[in-house]
């Protein structure tokens, strides 16, 4: 069988590892193209003392003259590319078969375009692209022939549990349930939210995770984001969308057929199952997971949005829905607010009930519109990132 080449974007971090942890279990299936990694020099060299990959991108320069003076030294073939466009040329290298997009946010979103464009396997974790490319990421998608692959928990379950036929979609299906275990903060009384700290926010009750992705869990804008996610992905819309808390993330979401059938997927909640799906599919190899074990598992609860005060606890959630349903270009502009809020919060200078109200403020300030390109997106990404830091500074 010939080898499937794989480049990860993010090697670095929670995903990133994950999939070299999967890699490593199958070196008869797959060998690493190259990797890239943000500013973490000493385990970029790791991973490349391991793997081997024939390229490596950092995004900080000088992280990047470090990787290659360290390479250098220690004898390794790993070529270190540079420049601004380094990692679109990394993900569109004509030799690799794979990507696995898991950079965290908006600066993922080029790479994934690169790959796109030319026709890679794309595993996408990184949401934020989606959420901010829309339909021009898949636009991409269809003109370079790219199969895009969901990697995201949620949306793994999902096209676990959907047929085939992607042309029956839309027929068979009635609705798609997201599963989300409501973070840690799923009982606090909403008026103690304005006390949580950077710490208490990114301690997730059932995954480790980033720490940006890790604060969305926590304010539930990670459904938010995934719930636009789907509409993307699978084309229904967003009527079609629901979200119910199931705090033990076991089931990983849902979907409901016009017969009333639920087709469910379950699992550990161990994110190297999708990225084992993703690399594998449509085959199915070993992940590393432990399977779920049914005589132990005490409880499998479900709580609706609507009671609880779980509306008023989660107030960014309704905005997947209402920026969905306004004029193109408003999930971006609602994810680069977000982007510049759960920084600054981690960055302590906001507070944690303050994330929702620099989203609210920015999306007021900031139209959206329907950028043509690459270029007109990050225009756009800039502007309500700009607007988004002074809402900021006015808090702080
Ligand atoms: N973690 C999880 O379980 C899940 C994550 N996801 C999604 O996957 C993506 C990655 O998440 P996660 O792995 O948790 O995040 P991490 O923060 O753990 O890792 C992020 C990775 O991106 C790199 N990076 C950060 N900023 C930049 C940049 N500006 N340019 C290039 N590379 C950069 C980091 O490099 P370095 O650390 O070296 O600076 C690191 O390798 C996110 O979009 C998240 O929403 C989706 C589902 C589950
Ligand atoms: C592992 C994964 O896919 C995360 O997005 C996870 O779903 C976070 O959990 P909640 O956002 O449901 O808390
Ligand atoms: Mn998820």
């Amino acid at each position: 069988m010939k080898k499937q080449r794989v480049t990860v974007l993010g090697s670095t971090g929670s995903i990133g590892t994950s999939t070299l942890d999967v890699i490593g279990r199958h070196p008869d299936r797959f060998e690493v193209f190259a990797l890239s990694a943000g500013r973490q020099v000493d385990l970029l060299l790791e991973q490349c003392q391991r793997f081997r990959p024939r390229l490596a991108v950092m995004a900080d320069p000088d992280a990047a003259a470090q990787l290659a003076q360290r390479l250098q030294a220690e004898g390794l073939p790993t070529r270190v590319m540079q420049g601004p466009d380094a990692l679109e040329r990394m993900a569109a290298h004509e030799e690799a078969d794979t990507v696995m997009a898991a950079i965290v946010g908006a600066a993922g979103l080029a790479p994934c375009l690169a790959a796109a464009r030319a026709g890679k396997r794309l595993l996408l974790a990184n949401k934020e692209a989606l959420v901010v490319g829309g339909e021009l990421f898949l636009s991409a998608v269809r003109t370079g022939g790219a199969t895009l692959l969901p990697i995201d928990s949620e949306h793994s379950a999902i096209f676990q549990s959907l047929p085939e036929d992607r042309a029956s979609w839309d027929e068979r299906v009635e609705k798609i349930i997201l599963t989300a275990s409501g973070g840690p903060f799923r009982t606090w009384e909403p008026a103690r939210l304005r006390e949580v700290t950077p710490e208490q926010a990114c301690a997730h009750p059932n995954w480790v995770m980033g720490r940006k992705i890790s604060v969305d869990s926590a304010t539930m804008m990670n459904k938010a984001l995934e719930v636009i996610e789907a509409r993307y992905l699978f084309g229904l819309g967003p009527d079609r969308l629901d979200v119910v808390i199931h705090p033990q993330s076991i089931i990983h979401s849902m979907v409901q057929y016009r017969d009333t059938s639920v087709v469910a997927q379950l699992g550990t909640p161990d994110m190297r199952v999708p990225i084992a799906y993703g690399l594998s599919w449509p085959e199915r190899i070993e992940s590393g997971a432990q399977a779920l074990d049914f005589s132990t598992l005490a409880d499998m609860s479900f709580e609706s949005l609507d009671r609880n005060g779980h509306r008023e606890r989660f107030p960014g959630l309704a905005l997947a829905w209402e920026s969905l349903r306004a004029v193109p270009g408003t999930t971006a502009v609602l994810n680069a607010a977000n982007e510049v809020a759960v920084a600054a919060f981690l960055d302590r200078q906001i507070r944690f009930d303050q994330i929702h109200a620099v989203n609210l403020a920015t999306l007021d300030a900031v139209a959206g519109s329907k950028p043509q390109d690459l270029a007109g997106l990050l225009e756009l990404d800039g502007q309500a990132r700009r607007q988004a830091d002074r809402i900021v500074r006015s808090f702080s």
